[in-house]
């Protein structure tokens, strides 16, 4: 029976906005905010654990209701905290009105923040690091990716920000050289699907040439058709680590991945557990880029390891606009994952560092150097919050007239007639 300390008794969700470049990608553009979510659970025993989740709107609802029905749960069980959160039926705007949390994939997006919190606090109350409840730490140090964007030179109306336009391909060649100088990183991903793809081909040449030794890859995020992706695939045979959701869906990434040399990976046909069979079945991808906020935890991601190791599929790491307690968890369970090869993605260098809600608990822990990341060998997560950081950030959410992530509205703001509907090319 756990004790009276261990079970949940109250939980805090805060929602907060952090200044975003205007980063392009196939659906349109960064908005000048990214939301996020902040979830504390705080046990019985005082004990407060972190949690960080997408701020949109409709999940913010979610997680809400979710919060109301984890009360008194023990935070040790986390297999009751998921029963919990999967039994809520979703009626609120957006849901599709059959059973359940709409899908299991959007139960796990709800149940990850209180998931991982529950682990902060279990890690906190142990004395041990969050590595250690996932089965302990094989690396000490977590390899990230330079995470390219062609991006405006400033949002609309405002000064040019301190990137400057990546439009072209020596553009981009300049922004990788400022991301590997100044944080090292060993491989590169370009975030494509914006300009006709020979031109983001030539970028990926004048990458190929400037970084000789770097792995590369490109993510379209499902902007071409089948013919054009195999095209791309073989103008950029030998060159690519992994070519990353050139099309959309199972079968079509299946069609492609007979046809080129190299792995297709993914985050966007397999985002769900019933999406490995069908996967798995067409022989559809050789990789997948797992992410603990949709994946329903680091628990669940640990599972998801497994199955892609049966399997014999690689693994990566997706990443959104982030803070610092989602740096720290995708930090742990990578360190915590023996088979997760590929430097994971992050979005961490597009992000004021003025802009978080965390003090760092252990120094030189979770700050990037050599293109990696130390894992905290601090109980739980590794950092704390910092209230003053949270209230400011709260502050900018409420003033800042956005509350869900709208790139195409934003594009369209600027250029009316925008069709993002895919394949663009
Ligand atoms: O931040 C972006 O614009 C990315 O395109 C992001 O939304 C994707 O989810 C992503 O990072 C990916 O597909 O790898
Ligand atoms: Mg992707």
């Amino acid at each position: 029976m756990p004790s009276d300390g261990d079970r949940v008794r109250e939980v805090r969700i805060t929602p907060v906005a952090f200044r975003d470049p205007p980063l392009l990608n196939a659906v349109g553009v960064h908005q000048p905010f990214a939301l996020r979510a902040i979830v504390e659970v705080v046990a019985d025993s005082g004990i407060t654990g972190l949690g960080e989740t997408y701020g949109d709107a409709t999940h913010l609802t979610r997680l809400r209701r979710a919060a109301d029905s984890i009360v008194g749960v023990d935070v040790w069980h986390t297999h009751e905290l998921a029963r919990r959160v999967g039994a809520l039926r979703d009626d609120s705007a957006g849901g599709d009105g059959t059973s359940g949390m709409v899908a299991a994939s959007t139960a796990d997006r709800v149940l990850s923040p209180f998931e991982v919190a529950c682990l902060d606090i279990q890690g906190r109350a142990l004395g041990r690091p969050v590595t250690d409840l996932l089965g302990g730490a094989v690396r000490d140090r977590v390899d990230y990716s330079a995470y390219l964007f062609y991006k405006w030179p400033g949002h609309p109306g405002s000064d040019h920000d301190r990137w400057g336009a990546a439009l072209d391909p020596d553009a981009i060649v300049a922004q990788a050289r400022w991301m590997v100088d100044e944080y090292g990183f060993t491989a590169i991903k370009l975030k494509a699907g914006v300009f006709p793809p020979e031109e983001e081909v030539a970028a990926i040449r004048a990458l190929r040439a400037e970084f000789p030794g770097h792995p590369l890859r490109i993510d379209p995020n499902a902007a071409w058709s089948v013919p054009t992706a195999v095209r791309v695939g073989a103008d950029l045979d030998g060159i690519l680590e992994y070519l990353e959701d050139p099309v959309a869906g199972i079968d079509g990434m299946a069609r492609v991945a007979r046809a080129v040399p190299m792995p297709l990976a993914t985050n966007m046909c397999v985002v769900a557990f019933d999406h490995l069979r069908p996967a798995v079945a067409a022989d559809a991808v050789r990789v997948v880029l797992s992410d603990h906020h949709f994946w329903g935890g680091l628990g669940r991601s640990r599972a998801l390891a497994s199955t892609c190791e049966t399997f014999g599929l690689g693994l990566s790491m997706h990443s959104n606009s982030h803070l610092g307690i989602s740096l720290a968890a995708m930090t742990h369970l990578a360190a915590a994952t023996p088979n997760l090869t590929y430097a994971c993605d992050t979005h961490w260098p597009w992000k004021d560092p003025a802009d978080d809600v965390v003090d760092i608990v252990q120094p030189g822990t979770l700050r990037f150097t050599g293109g990696a990341v130390t894992v905290p060998t601090a109980p739980g997560l590794g950092v704390d919050l910092d209230r003053d950081a949270l209230a400011r950030l709260h502050e900018q959410y409420l003033t800042c007239g956005i509350t869900a992530r709208d790139d195409t509205a934003y594009y369209r703001r600027h250029h009316p007639h925008f069709d993002p509907t895919p394949p663009r090319w």
